[in-house]
């Protein structure tokens, strides 16, 4: 199995945020993760990606293509995050954004083709020398998104990353997500509020409070 989650909860001065959680995905399948606010989503996440604060422990077992991750450090689980905010860094051009996300060691012929493939693939072929900041809200989560796409993730994690989009744009946008995670063939978790969100093929994962 591509990615799985064996009996794994986080706890806070040892209370369980949620009941332990079992969940395999496949590769290119899409796991939506729905619970009550506070539930402890977002905090799965973190412990997912390795960014948990240390107040919280993570207990079970979290594997990725058949290791561990738990005693992986962050910059070496290659899972790639999208959040509700973009954190584009504001005072950077597009390239200057996506170029930080490359893997290392690629020469500069090999950086400007891979950001140019993908901005033609998000519709925005010419927008390399543009400040971030004159860029509309669709324009902006595509550019997130891409620079999540370059770092090569094995796993990818959304974070709400539509909530914050206007109907028509959230619809367009939640395709664009969904058929890259196909094209790579990499499983994802998607934390959402709306189960508009959850695609058809996908795994509901429901959030339940642990009992005392
Ligand atoms: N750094 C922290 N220190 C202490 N408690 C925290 C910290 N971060 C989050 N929490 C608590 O952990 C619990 C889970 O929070 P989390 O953000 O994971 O919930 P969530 O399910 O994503 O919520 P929402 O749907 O509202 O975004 C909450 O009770 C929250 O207050």
């Amino acid at each position: 199995m591509t990615f799985e989650l064996k009996n794994v909860t986080v706890t806070l001065d040892e209370h369980p945020l949620f009941a332990p959680l079992t969940v395999q995905l496949d590769k290119g399948q899409i796991g939506t993760i729905m619970g009550p606010s506070g539930s402890g989503k977002s905090t799965l996440l973190a412990a997912i990606s390795g960014t948990l604060p240390p107040t919280f422990d993570c207990t079970g077992d979290i594997r990725l293509n058949g290791r561990s991750l738990l005693d992986v450090p962050v910059e070496s689980r290659q899972v790639g995050i999208l959040f509700q905010d973009d954190l584009l860094f504001p005072h950077l051009n597009v390239y200057q954004n996506l170029v930080f996300a490359l893997p290392r060691g690629l020469s500069k012929s090999e950086q400007r083709e891979r950001i140019c493939s993908g901005l033609i693939d998000a519709d925005m072929d010419r927008f390399d020398h543009r400040d971030v900041a004159t860029l509309s809200g669709g324009q902006r989560a595509r550019i997130s998104l891409l620079r999540t796409l370059l770092a090569e993730p094995k796993l990818i994690l959304l974070d709400e990353p539509f909530a914050k989009l206007d109907l028509q744009l959230r619809g367009q946008f939640r395709d664009f997500v969904f058929n890259r995670i196909t094209d790579l063939n990499i499983p994802a978790l998607l934390v959402t509020h709306d189960p508009a969100d959850h695609p058809d093929t996908g795994l509901l994962i429901e959030l339940e409070t642990a009992h005392a």
